[in-house]
């Protein structure tokens, strides 16, 4: 038990960091420095987490998705697949395209809060999982919050914190059953 704490607090180490690294390259042509932000409110550590999923087979493909359609409401997230059993997709350009498993490879996904960051330069993927006939798929997900406080301000967005945002998104997902997301926050909301 002891083992198995130490190795994933390693493991969120060694993620965090590739976190910060991967953000601080990706904004480094985007103008943040008229925020009030640090780099470390961006990317923050604290609210950090991550997350080990099993997606038992099934041979009932019928009963729906291992995990729905959604963008993640993240900064980044960074997923570690099965490297043998696929499922995750991605939406581009209006197609579905499988994430074909490569052993020691690391997926990065765009969230939420990078494309409000970014004022919608980057966007935050659509993605979902299928569930497997055959096979349950293991994935190991690490996923990089701004820190709770902290304003986000770009020209597109009302400025409001990964609090409200979260709260927001609770709120619609027990009114509407569905998560409505950055539209919210947009100056002209359309959804
Ligand atoms: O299991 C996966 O590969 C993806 C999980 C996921 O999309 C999520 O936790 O937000
Ligand atoms: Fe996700």
């Amino acid at each position: 038990m002891a083992d198995y704490r130490l190795l994933l607090m390693e493991y969120e180490t060694h993620l965090s960091r590739i976190a910060t690294t991967i953000f601080k390259v990706m904004v480094k042509n985007l103008d943040l420095n008229n925020n009030n932000m640090t780099m470390k409110q961006y990317v923050s550590r604290e609210t950090g987490m991550v997350r080990m999923y099993r997606y038992p087979a099934c041979s009932d493909t019928s009963i729906g998705w291992g995990m729905e359609v959604h963008t993640d409401s993240s900064v980044l997230s960074i997923l570690n697949q099965d490297d043998q059993v696929s499922g995750l997709q991605v939406l581009k350009d209006d197609q579905w395209l499988t994430v074909k498993p490569i052993s020691n490879t690391l997926i990065v996904n765009l969230g939420d809060m990078m494309q409000a960051m970014s004022n919608d330069k980057y966007k935050s993927v659509q993605h979902r999982v299928r569930v497997n006939k055959e096979r349950e798929r293991i994935s190991i997900c690490y996923f990089v919050f701004p820190s709770e406080g902290a304003v986000i301000e770009s020209p597109n967005y009302k400025p409001f914190t990964y609090n409200e945002f979260r709260e927001q998104v609770q709120q619609d997902v027990k009114a509407l059953g569905y998560k409505v997301g950055l539209p919210r926050f947009k100056h002209s909301q359309h959804f």
